[in-house]
């Protein structure tokens, strides 16, 4: 689903945050993406999602060469990649129900299906009985899980989160592993990004190590 071939990524100013990076990923795989901070954890991501573009190599997703794709192309593939992002991105001004809405929205669903799918994703993600809760009165653990709610609420194919229990406690950071394994065992092919392998070591998944840019074993 997903090949990365000889990526590399240097950004203005010219750091090198990947160097010729080469790994495949399958689809409904779950998989970890481990590494010091600075490590390209979120480079990796990025470029998947096709946010930034390579500086070198090929990034393949679906079987599509990203580097080639237009804006528009890239926003089509985009409605099959759920994206939970290291800065939550959460909408204060809004409550629940709405923030979990808006990816919804953009892609031009509206009315009773749209709520219905949103109120299920807020279920599926145990936040039922808060869709009218500010943002403000939840939780870093539940902040968190309104983050995965908005990012499954268009049942993506891919599900992609950078860093998604940092901040946490153990215990919720290891409640929200469990939320993404759900989503990996309905099908769904899963990127979690982290710097804490611990939090990895129990699934017995594929773990993409990153240093510098580049892979160790
Ligand atoms: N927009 C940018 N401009 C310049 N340098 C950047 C930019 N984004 C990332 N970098 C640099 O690229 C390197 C890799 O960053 P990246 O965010 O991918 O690492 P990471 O492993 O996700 O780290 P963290 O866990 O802290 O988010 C770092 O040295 C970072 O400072």
């Amino acid at each position: 689903m997903i090949r990365f071939e000889q990526v590399s990524k240097a950004y203005p100013g010219g750091h090198h945050a990947l160097k010729n990076l080469s790994f495949n990923i399958g689809k409904g795989e779950m998989i970890f993406i481990a590494g010091h901070s600075g490590a390209g954890k979120s480079t990796v991501l990025k470029l998947i999602s096709g946010i930034i573009k390579p500086s070198g190599g090929r990034v393949w997703l679906n079987k599509q060469d990203l580097g080639t794709l237009n804006d528009n192309q890239l926003g089509f593939l985009r409605q099959h990649i759920g994206i939970v992002f290291q800065d939550h991105k959460i909408l204060f001004d809004r409550n629940v129900l709405q923030n979990v809405l808006l990816p919804l929205r953009i892609i031009g669903y509206n009315g009773r299906q749209a709520e219905h799918r949103a109120r299920a994703a807020i279920e599926k993600v145990g936040l039922g009985g808060r869709e009218l809760a500010d943002p403000v009165t939840l939780s870093g653990g539940e902040q968190q899980r309104l983050c995965i709610a908005r990012a499954v609420v268009h049942q993506p194919s891919l599900l992609i989160a950078d860093e998604p229990s940092a901040n946490l406690d153990r215990a919720y950071a290891l409640d929200i592993m469990e939320l993404f394994k759900t989503f990996h065992e309905a099908g769904t092919t899963v990127m979690v990004a982290a710097h804490d392998e611990s939090l990895m070591a129990d699934y017995g998944h594929r773990i993409i190590r990153l240093q510098q840019g580049s892979l160790y074993a």
